[in-house]
């Protein structure tokens, strides 16, 4: 099976790494810069446990260098990916899947899904539908990503907890494909269940990422500050409960209460949010695929975001003034 991990940073480096010490896969990463150079001098280095180890994984600039894959893994920010096309490309044949490992609403959220938005490209994520049409939503694995993980250095992953990830066919179908690569990630050490309604998990994931990201950006705090002060946990809440209305408009099932939602974001502790991260070190925040997205969705269902659309100008401006939003 042969698979590459088009941007192995955080996320991606974590999975190659793992998918690389298990020995099993054909695997290849591609990636840039520092982090390139070594990787490719030193192997890709893991932390894991406070235990190190040194994946051997083979590492391209260019996808040309790889040819066509069965599996390519998008570990990229959501922002990344249009610019990235030209060099993805390479990389699909007419079999390939391509799985999406991002935070926020996917780009093929409309793929398979039926109802009187299917096919809809959103343009928070897909200006223009331009990675629509050149990807193509059949090729699409969905998942969920729940650990965490940095780069301390380059060449340098320090993974800090979880170890699920979710995959989900945007049709529910429990495909041969999926199922594939679901057992290659668990022969790795990772939990890997196979979703048949992956939006909704999705959507508790983003529940998360669409109220607290902002608000920690805004106010500088950690998740367990953000939960423990009246003020900033209403404000939270009613941006979920503005998202939920969404959601629930587009079929979505919330599977848990949005306060139990609320004491989970919290019980991660004193931790920043990765848009809290970007901002402290200059780089472009997920603005638009955690919340820009919401809003999108919110019009097009027909259903009023005024809190969302509150903290998005605010947290929109934030990061143009400090040069974090690509426009
Ligand atoms: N980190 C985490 O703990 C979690 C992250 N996520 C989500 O996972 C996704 C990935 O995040 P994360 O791993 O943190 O991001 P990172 O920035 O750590 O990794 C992305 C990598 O892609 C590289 N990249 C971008 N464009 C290209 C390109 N054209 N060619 C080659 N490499 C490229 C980046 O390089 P460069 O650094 O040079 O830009 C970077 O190494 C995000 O959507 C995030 O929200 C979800 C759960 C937890
Ligand atoms: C830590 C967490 C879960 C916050 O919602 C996250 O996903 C992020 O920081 O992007």
């Amino acid at each position: 099976m042969r698979i590459t991990i088009f941007g192995a940073g955080a996320i991606g480096g974590y999975l190659a790494a793992k998918l690389a010490m298990a020995g099993r896969v054909d695997l290849s990463i591609v990636a840039r810069g520092a982090h390139l150079e070594a990787i490719r001098t030193a192997g890709l280095r893991l932390i894991e446990d406070g235990h190190e180890s040194v994946a051997s994984v083979r590492a391209a600039a260019q996808a040309q260098e790889l040819g066509v894959q069965d599996y390519v893994v998008l570990a990229l920010k959501a922002h990344s990916l249009a610019p990235a096309l030209d060099q993805i490309t390479p990389l699909l044949g007419e079999g390939t899947a391509v799985v999406t490992m991002q935070n926020g609403v996917p780009w093929w959220y409309f793929h398979k899904m039926g109802g009187s938005l299917e096919g809809t490209r959103l343009q928070a994520v897909d200006p223009g539908g331009v990675i629509w049409d050149r990807l193509g939503p059949d090729r699409v694995i969905g998942s969920v990503v729940y650990p965490a993980a940095e780069v301390d250095a380059p060449g340098l992953v320090r993974h800090i907890e979880g170890k699920r990830f979710s995959l989900g066919e945007p049709s529910g179908e429990k495909s041969e494909r999926v199922t594939r690569l679901a057992e290659e990630m668990v022969a790795a050490g990772l939990q890997v269940p196979v979703r048949d309604d992956i939006r909704s998990e999705i959507w508790v994931k983003l529940w998360g990422n669409l109220s607290f990201n902002p608000i920690s950006a805004l106010t500088g705090s950690t998740l367990a500050a953000i939960a423990a002060d009246e003020a900033t946990r209403t404000l939270a809440r009613i941006m979920m409960l503005e998202a939920q209305a969404i959601g629930e408009r587009l079929g979505v099932r919330f599977p848990i209460s949005v306060d139990r939602r609320i004491k989970g974001a919290g019980d991660v502790g004193e931790h920043k949010t990765s848009m809290l991260q970007d901002l402290e070190r200059g780089r472009p925040m997920e603005i638009d695929a955690l919340v820009t997205a919401v809003q999108e969705l919110g019009r097009l269902t027909g259903q009023p975001t005024p809190t969302i659309d509150s903290v998005l100008a605010l947290v929109r401006r934030l990061a143009i003034e400090r040069g974090c939003y690509l426009i």
